[in-house]
């Protein structure tokens, strides 16, 4: 469905993108992460188009998208990061504008459902609330019933319940077979619904595939609180300790918990909030990404 080779895109003396390999297949849900700057908007405009890689190679849908046709562009639906809709316009004749676009699209009633826009399907678009903008966009980018779809940053400025609906959406997607190609800066999204991940820091991706198997490698974290007075002993290694929080990392947990408790009750220290849990995307990302800022 995407094949990306050696992909590298410099804005004059700046190298965005610098060297990325890249697959999705079919019926994939696929995300990109990283810090504000990484590349990822770059990487995801030239998969549709909409900016010419400097080198490498770029196929979706079996074309290169610098070439691309109307044919094949409607076979693509777009949300990008920005607002793409005439504020006078309402949502209902939003999406009637987009519809005709495409030679089969979806009934306009049906999509104003989906992106739960009911009560809003007569408001014009510049008044409507940041979030139910993007659904807005989200809608424009299903409205032609595309084979794929590119969503950068669908989430962004969703209330909590907006977001569960939205991630119901994406999944409903993947069901149908679509193949979704997003980004985000939500952790938590990426390892509801990717199947596989790429996290990107200055240009390259730093790892990739499905988010179980990231954090697999990775160590199990254990945290707990101890008083002002009370000093933990060298040996446990702590990584990080702050406000009298510790944290300790280990690939074998067990035995560390079993020594750690032991010295705490022939010691009577009491280690408050003890919890021991398997790392999770955001660590992985945190310990991938850290040193750089956006
Ligand atoms: N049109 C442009 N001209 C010059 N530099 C650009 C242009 N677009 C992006 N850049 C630069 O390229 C780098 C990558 O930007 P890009 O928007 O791809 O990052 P991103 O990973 O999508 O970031 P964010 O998470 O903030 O959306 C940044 O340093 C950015 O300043």
């Amino acid at each position: 469905m995407i094949t990306v080779e050696g992909l590298r895109k410099t804005y004059g003396q700046h190298e965005a993108v610098r060297g990325i390999d890249l697959e999705v297949q079919a019926g994939e849900i696929f995300a990109f992460l990283g810090p504000n700057g990484a590349g990822k908007t770059t990487t995801v405009e030239i998969l549709e188009g909409y900016r010419h890689p400097t080198a490498g190679k770029v196929e979706v849908l079996g074309a290169d998208p610098a070439r691309a046709d109307r044919a094949w562009r409607a076979r693509i639906g777009v949300m990008l990061q920005s607002w793409q809709v005439e504020p006078a316009l309402t949502v209902r004749e939003s999406l009637r504008q987009f519809a005709g676009y495409y030679p089969r699209s979806l009934p306009v009633e049906d999509v104003v459902r989906l992106v739960g826009l009911e009560e809003q399907g007569d408001t014009r678009a510049g008044r409507l609330s940041g979030g139910q903008q993007r659904r807005l966009d989200l809608g424009i980018a299903l409205v032609g019933d595309p084979e794929l779809l590119f969503l950068d940053e669908p989430t962004t400025g969703f209330d909590p319940a907006a977001r569960r609906v939205a991630w119901q959406i994406i999944s409903t997607l993947r069901d149908a077979g679509k193949t979704v190609l997003l980004t985000t800066h939500y952790l938590d999204e990426a390892q509801a619904l990717a199947d596989r991940v790429a996290i990107l820091v200055d240009g390259r991706i730093r790892t990739e595939g499905p988010p179980e198997s990231l954090v697999a490698g990775h160590a199990t974290r254990i945290t707990f609180r101890l008083a002002d007075s009370v000093e933990l002993p060298a040996r446990f290694e702590p990584t990080a300790m702050a406000d009298g929080r510790v944290e300790l990392h280990s690939h074998e947990p067990l035995p560390v918990v079993y020594a750690l408790t032991a010295w705490a009750v022939e010691n009577g220290v009491d280690l408050a909030d003890l919890q021991v849990r398997r790392p999770s995307l955001e660590d992985v990302y945190l310990d991938l990404t850290a040193g750089t800022h956006g």
